[in-house]
Parts: C-alpha cells; sequence; structure tokens
C-alpha cells in the first residue's frame, strides 16, 4: 500500500528515516528546516516521529533543552544626546562620535563571532545608522531589516526640545529624575506651540503608523512597553522561536522596556537602569524566553568601560557643575 511512510521511504535521502525509528527526533527536523530542504516533508517526518510516546518525549525534551541567544544594542550617540536635549520621537542624527560607537559596536560583535539572520530597528535615523554600520563590519549588509515605530524611544512629550539639565535648573533634580525613569509618571504633553509638534507628527517616518488618531503626545515608560511588547511578540519572538540569529537596535527606554519584560524587574529596579550608548548586550533565553542562568543582560564591552558610559547617561539629568 502506498502510505505517506513509505512514499518519503522512497525519496533519496529521506530512506534512512523509515529504516530506523532511532533517527527520528526532533534535532533532525530542526536541521532539515534549518538547511532549507522542503518544509513539507520535513513536516511529514514530524509528524510520524510523533507517533510513538517515547519520539514525543524526546521531541518535548529537546525542545526544552534549546536556547536563543538575541543582541540588543542602543543607538550611538545622538546629535541630541551630544546637547543634553531631550529627543524623543524628534529624528536626530548620530553624532560622529555615535557613528563610531556604531563601529566599534560592529567590530566587537565581529571579533565575538557573531552573524544575524535578521534585524529589528525603530524608524528613527539614530537607530537605523547604528544598525548600518554595526551590518557594515559584520559584513552583512544584506540582513533582512524590520523597522517599527514600536521601537521608538519613549515620546517625551512637552519636554522635546529642551536641555536637560536647564530642565533640571528650573524643576530640580527629583522632578526630572521622575520623568526620566519613573515607570508611570509621564511627563507633560507636547502641545502645537513645541517648536517640534508638527515636525514630529507629519513625519513621513510616521506614514506607516501610528495613526493620528492614535499619535502619541508623551509616553511614560509604562506606555512605551505597552506599545513596544505587542511588537516582541507579534515580530521579535515567532523569528527567535525559527531558530533565527536576531539583533535589536533601538533605545534607551523601548530597550528598558524589553529589559524589565524579559528579567521581569519591578517598578522600582527599572528606574536604576540606564542603558549606555553603542555598546551591545545580549540575552540568553531558554524555550520559554526566560533568561537561563547568567544569560541576562550581558555587555560586550569591558565592565569599567560600561560602568563609565551608563553613569554618563544618569548623569545628563543633574544640575550643570
Ligand atoms: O532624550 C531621550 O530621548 C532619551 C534618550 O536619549 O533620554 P533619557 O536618557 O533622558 O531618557
Amino acid at each position: 500500500m502506498l502510505t505517506v511512510a513509505n512514499l518519503i521511504g522512497y525519496i533519496p535521502g529521506y530512506k534512512a528515516i523509515s529504516m530506523s525509528r532511532h533517527l527520528v527526533q526532533s534535532s533532525y527536523v530542526i536541521s532539515y528546516l534549518e538547511n532549507g530542504l522542503s518544509e513539507l516533508v520535513a513536516f511529514t517526518w514530524w509528524l510520524i516521529s510523533m507517533s510513538t510516546p517515547e519520539t514525543k518525549e524526546q521531541c518535548q525534551t529537546l525542545a526544552a533543552s534549546r536556547t536563543y541567544k538575541i543582541v540588543m544594542v542602543r543607538h550611538g550617540e545622538s546629535e541630541w544626546n551630544k546637547l543634553n536635549l531631550f529627543c524623543g520621537w524628534f529624528n536626530a542624527e548620530l553624532s560622529d562620535r555615535g557613528r563610531s560607537e556604531a563601529e566599534r559596536a560592529g567590530k566587537a560583535l565581529k571579533d565575538a563571532g557573531y552573524s544575524f539572520d535578521m534585524a529589528f530597528t525603530s524608524v528613527l535615523k539614530r537607530a537605523n545608522n547604528t544598525l548600518e554600520g554595526i551590518l557594515q563590519q559584520l559584513g552583512q549588509t544584506s540582513t533582512p531589516i524590520k523597522k517599527s515605530w514600536r521601537l521608538n524611544e519613549r515620546h517625551y512629550g512637552g519636554l522635546t526640545g529642551l536641555n536637560k539639565a536647564d530642565t533640571v535648573a528650573k524643576y530640580g533634580e527629583e522632578q526630572v529624575a521622575i520623568w526620566r525613569r519613573s515607570f508611570d509618571v509621564p511627563p507633560p504633553p507636547i502641545t502645537p506651540d513645541n517648536q517640534y509638534y508638527n515636525v514630529i507628527l507629519n513625519d513621513p517616518i510616521y506614514n506607516e503608523g501610528p495613526h493620528k488618531d492614535q499619535f502619541p503626545m508623551f509616553e511614560s515608560l509604562k506606555l512605551t512597553i505597552e506599545r513596544t511588547l505587542p511588537f516582541w511578540y507579534d515580530y521579535i519572538v515567532p523569528e527567535i522561536k525559527a531558530g533565527k540569529k536576531i539583533i535589536i537596535a533601538a533605545h534607551g527606554n523601548s530597550l528598558r522596556g524589553i529589559v524589565k519584560h524579559l528579567d521581569q524587574m519591578s517598578n522600582e529596579q527599572i528606574m536604576g537602569l540606564n542603558l549606555p550608548t553603542g555598546i551591545p548586550f545580549y540575552y540568553e533565553l531558554d524555550s520559554n524566553l526566560k533568561p537561563v542562568p547568567n544569560g541576562s543582560l550581558q555587555f560586550l564591552g569591558d565592565p569599567e568601560t560600561v560602568r563609565k558610559a551608563m553613569e554618563e547617561v544618569a548623569n545628563q539629568g543633574k544640575a550643570k557643575k
């Protein structure tokens, strides 16, 4: 009788499948999928392999022991970081230092042996150009890139364009710290008299969303997470689970949202985290996308450089000396 099993058994290269049940393991399915052979054949094979309780258990054990490494990087220094201005959704350029940071990040990733199948970034050019700089160093400029406003920096509302140290002088360090790092206290909304109101609202980078009716006028970290996590689940998680090696080039606060989620940090814990510009970090996640032991937030940089760079970001919200 011509069954699917027999049929597969007669396809050269797949004969072994029907000869030995021991060979039927999910790792073979994964490797065949990764090698680009017919997904249909691999899927049929998987269906057959799942038909015995032992192999089903083997599959489950193998799947559960699989880990995933993902890399994230905050963009290099922007022109507005350099001027110490609240930037948010304004589309600032990278500074010269920012471009060098991107180049250095790419070199560090190359030296550590990284390569990527897929990249994610915001619609803001400081993150896009950082990613391009990294991919250039890796010799991987044809890596598919998915951009989304959901990975943007938080919208800094009425603070957009203000100097951080001047804002400290006017409102005090404590208030500025609350605006910058509290979990759910938003900055005041941006209003039409702000010179960047129309520049941001009518920027063609937002043609694909968000819709004008839902365009944010301010965002706390909580609100930022509420629009970043749907993108994480809908677009990033499926690629991670498909075994793709991914990099996310985004922003201080959109990445703090992802870090908070992955590490299940409390609202208080996340307040203390300042991500440095242009220093890549990675996570190693288990099959439930929870960090494995020692798998959370590992920077690719020497600890002293990372510490100083984090301190520099924290100090942007302090009074001028
Ligand atoms: O101004 C901004 O958009 C962000 C990041 O540059 O600043 P902060 O570190 O104050 O959240």
